[in-house]
């Protein structure tokens, strides 16, 4: 990036980059990547809301792309601040996240994960493997992930979505056995790798930015991990990764009691 690295210059020769770091060779391209990862950092703009895993993994991407600077604005659904001029100006439908580089506004969720990927391909953790052939299965976890967030939101806020009149036990139960088909075949996706791994395989990848948010809203809800236990494990493995413990849902943190909704599927 070449105004970063015009920026850099100057900071360098301004002498805030000191002279003695100029003689530790090793040490010099380190401090001019921390001070070039706060620089951009510092270019970001993320509107999001507690516990709303689309906002939660591009907090992840931006956690594992050492972004830890960026400006952060939670907002609160219960005040309908995402209904607000800021976030209608950037985001039409009013909707977390919201996401601004610079100029640049992304505000699908995945999108914004793979800007990132893109846009700071060499600084972290790398999200996406080179190989296309491991890419496959990284892509089709990312965006089966949404098949599996509708099976869920459909049981997990039935009340919510459907109006009271329109309720039928004989709907709910069908949308619980679908979940259930669901749950299991991503269990049976875990079978089939190694223990201690990740959804696409050895490394974490793009799939578990995605993914994991939605992976810990089930098991929020309740999910039987004594049913699903590759899940469970799973779970237990990504949620001490320090970028997932750096964007813990605040609110989840202060009432981190699992609700029973899903226990029984
Ligand atoms: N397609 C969007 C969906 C984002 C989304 O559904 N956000 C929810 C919070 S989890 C929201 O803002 N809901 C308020 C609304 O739709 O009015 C993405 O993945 O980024």
């Amino acid at each position: 990036d070449v105004s970063a690295v015009r920026m850099l210059r100057a900071l360098y020769s301004s002498g805030t980059v000191s002279v003695v770091e100029q003689t530790e060779r090793a040490v010099v391209p380190l401090r001019f990547l921390l001070v070039l990862s706060i620089l951009m950092a510092e270019d970001i703009l993320l509107y999001w809301g507690s516990g709303s895993p689309p906002c939660w993994r591009v907090m992840i991407a931006l956690e594992e792309k050492n972004l830890h600077g960026y400006k952060s604005k939670p907002l609160s659904f219960k005040q309908q601040e995402h209904k607000g001029p800021e976030v209608l100006a950037l985001n039409p439908r009013g909707q977390i996240p919201t996401f601004k580089h610079g100029d640049i506004v992304v505000n699908e969720s995945i999108a914004a994960c793979m800007y990132l990927e893109s846009r700071f391909k060499s600084q972290g953790s790398q999200l996406m493997p080179d190989s296309v052939t491991e890419q496959a299965l990284v892509l089709q976890r990312m965006f089966e992930c949404i098949t599996m967030q509708k099976k869920m939101y459909d049981v997990v806020f039935y009340e919510w979505f459907v109006p009271e009149g329109e309720r039928h036990e004989s709907a709910l139960k069908r949308n619980k056995e679908n979940l259930t088909t669901e749950l299991k075949l991503w269990e049976s996706y875990m079978q089939k790798l190694d223990k201690g791994s990740y959804l696409a395989g050895k490394s974490f990848s793009m799939a578990d930015v995605v993914c994991f948010p939605y992976i810990a809203l089930l098991v929020w809800f309740g999910l039987n991990t004594e049913r699903y236990p590759r899940l469970g494990e799973y779970y237990e493995l990504v949620k001490e990764r320090p970028s997932v413990k750096a964007s813990w849902p605040p609110h989840r943190l202060e009432n981190p009691q699992n609700q029973d909704t899903i226990k029984g599927l």
